[in-house]
């Protein structure tokens, strides 16, 4: 099963487009992947047929594929390892600002990025903005070798820290679900997450775990599509 995706387009296609205002002639931006980021590709692509000259690093494979359509030049980290801006979506955000990502499967991707970026402005339809994260099964990617042992560890630290439910390997067409990096991707149904950081400490010194949809501290602005405009939050 795929994780649960919630929304409204309207709303997301307002976000993508209220952040146009974030870029600038001759920025090095990472592009980020979901149905969100797609319309800002979208809207970019248009803005740099009007002679807007930007280079951009897409997250995932699609979005390289969607950007490189739509006539934006592409670049990658080797070259430009320090980019000005990354605009992504996001499955949740809480009021400080603190994320989980992952729910189309390029979390990996769009944290690299992410971190190799100045600022990262998040684009989300109003649903997205939440109190306390967790409601959204928490993407976890991981290494196929010694997936059941990984698993284990993954069930025991989170019930370390109060947190159970369940862990599902997430399914596509049928089959497990690959990233583009060649893992899978776990997601975890923990409910409430009260102290995301101490998740994400827990979960990132687990070996197979290669990365975790916990973002925090990376974005700094939210542009959050509702159905009669876009409200900006800064931090
Ligand atoms: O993290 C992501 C992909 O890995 C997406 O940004 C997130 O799932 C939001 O997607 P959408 O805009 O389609 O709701």
């Amino acid at each position: 099963m795929t994780a649960k995706v919630v929304g409204n387009d309207d709303e997301r296609l307002r976000a993508a487009e209220g952040a146009l205002d974030e870029v600038r002639d001759g920025m090095k931006l990472g592009l980020g992947s979901g149905r969100t980021a797609e319309h800002f590709v979208k809207a970019l692509g248009a803005r740099v047929r009007d002679g807007l000259s930007i280079v951009g690093v897409p997250t995932s494979e699609n979005t390289a594929r969607l950007a490189g359509s739509v006539g934006i030049p592409l670049t990658t980290l080797d070259e430009q390892p320090a980019l000005d801006l990354t605009v992504d979506g996001a499955d949740e955000i809480d009021r400080s600002f603190r994320l989980i990502k992952g729910g189309g499967g390029a979390l990996l991707r769009e944290k690299i990025v992410a971190a190799a970026s100045a600022k990262m402005v998040v684009i989300v339809d109003a649903g997205k903005l939440v109190d306390t994260l967790g409601a959204f099964p928490l993407p976890i990617e991981v290494l196929p070798f010694g997936l059941g042992a990984t698993r284990i560890a993954i069930e025991s630290a989170a019930t370390r820290l109060g947190l159970t439910g369940d862990l599902a390997l997430r399914q596509r067409d049928g089959r497990t679900f690959v990233t583009d990096g060649g893992h899978h991707i776990i997601d975890a149904s923990f409910g409430r997450i009260p102290d995301p950081e101490a998740l994400a400490t827990a979960l990132s010194a687990i070996p197979g775990v290669m990365e975790h949809g916990l973002f925090l501290n990376m974005a700094s602005v939210a542009i959050v599509g509702r159905d009669d405009g876009v409200e900006k939050l800064s931090r």
